[in-house]
């Protein structure tokens, strides 16, 4: 019998999923950060087996919306929350369930449609045996809250390595019978655009002041494999702009005599040559799209 299907993994900003999902596709196709609410666009990680096909869908947070790219946002979360077999719940082993979990759990308690749940214990080697044993007793008991059932409970540290088969084989467990749906070989279907535009952000959002991450976004430009180069000897030409909210942001990305650009760059540029296997000449800009977070024609335009 072979089984394939759709999982998603939920959870308050900083749970985990991104590094997750990457540890269970063993490929780093989600952008993973330090700060909160990095994940915007829905990312698919794919594994495949000889009995199985599991494909990830990396999700944003939900979020009491406040502009429009919010409400974008939560639509975006909903929607994929229908389409999964999966969910998979990422409750941080060094934090208490707090309001914020009890809200996610209580929508996904409201869809019509509910998919098989599993509650991920994350980030289990922050924590002793003690407190993994109470937060554990502490999931299981929004079962009675909630009125759900976890199909499982499992600790989980996606940093250590700790379960993570486990987790991708319980999440294969859940799927139900039916054919790959993508060739093998294939670990994400994300356009190769997409990639290069969170990698290049990521490099951005881990070089700017806190506030700036949610007025960041990437656009790829144009990009070709340079001409009259020898098969042996490619080069990607990369041309991106980092799009900005204001004036005064635009100074902070640039930097003094465009210090942090140039950073980023290096940056975006090394991880860039690593995912595709081929040096990249990468050109960034920044530009400001004035408060492009709140303006639908925006949005639009930057593919949210
Ligand atoms: N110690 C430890 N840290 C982890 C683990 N998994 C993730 N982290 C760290 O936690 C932070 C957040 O991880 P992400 O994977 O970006 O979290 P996320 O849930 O995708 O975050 P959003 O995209 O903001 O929703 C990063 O600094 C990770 O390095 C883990 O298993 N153990």
């Amino acid at each position: 019998m072979h089984r394939s299907g759709f999982a998603c993994f939920v959870g308050r900003p900083n749970a985990g999923k991104s590094t997750l999902t990457n540890a269970i596709v063993g490929q780093k196709v989600a952008i993973a950060s330090s700060r909160p609410q990095t994940t915007r666009h829905t990312v698919r990680g794919i594994v495949t087996r000889p009995e199985a096909q599991l494909v990830l869908i990396d999700t944003p947070g939900l979020h009491r919306p406040r502009t429009l790219l919010g409400e974008r946002l939560n639509d975006l979360v909903y929607a994929t929350w229908a389409e999964v077999d999966v969910i998979g719940v990422c409750l941080p082993s060094d934090q208490r369930i707090g309001p914020g979990d009890e809200y996610l759990v209580a929508q996904i308690a409201k869809l019509p449609k509910r998919p098989t749940l599993v509650a991920l214990a994350t980030k289990s080697d922050l924590v002793g045996r003690e407190r993994m044993a109470e937060h554990l007793l502490r999931i299981a008991s929004l079962e009675q809250t909630h009125g759900i059932t976890w199909a499982e409970i499992v600790p989980t540290s996606a940093l250590t390595g700790d379960q993570v088969t486990l987790v991708t084989d319980m999440l294969i467990a859940q799927l139900p019978e039916g054919p790959a749906y993508y060739p093998e070989g294939e670990a994400t279907d994300e356009p190769t655009e997409t990639l290069i535009a969170e990698l290049i952000r990521e490099a951005a959002l881990e070089r700017v002041r806190d506030e700036l991450p949610h007025s960041i976004t990437v656009t790829i430009d144009e990009m070709g494999l340079r001409e009259g180069r020898t098969e042996d000897r490619p080069l990607l030409d990369v041309f991106a702009s980092l799009v900005v909210e204001r004036d005064s942001q635009k100074g902070i990305v640039i930097g003094h005599k465009g210090s942090v650009l140039r950073e980023i760059g290096t940056a975006a540029r090394a991880q860039l040559a690593a995912l595709l296997g081929t040096p990249v000449h990468l050109d960034l800009k920044v530009k400001v799209l004035k408060d492009w977070q709140r303006n639908a024609k925006y949005l639009n335009r930057l593919g949210f």
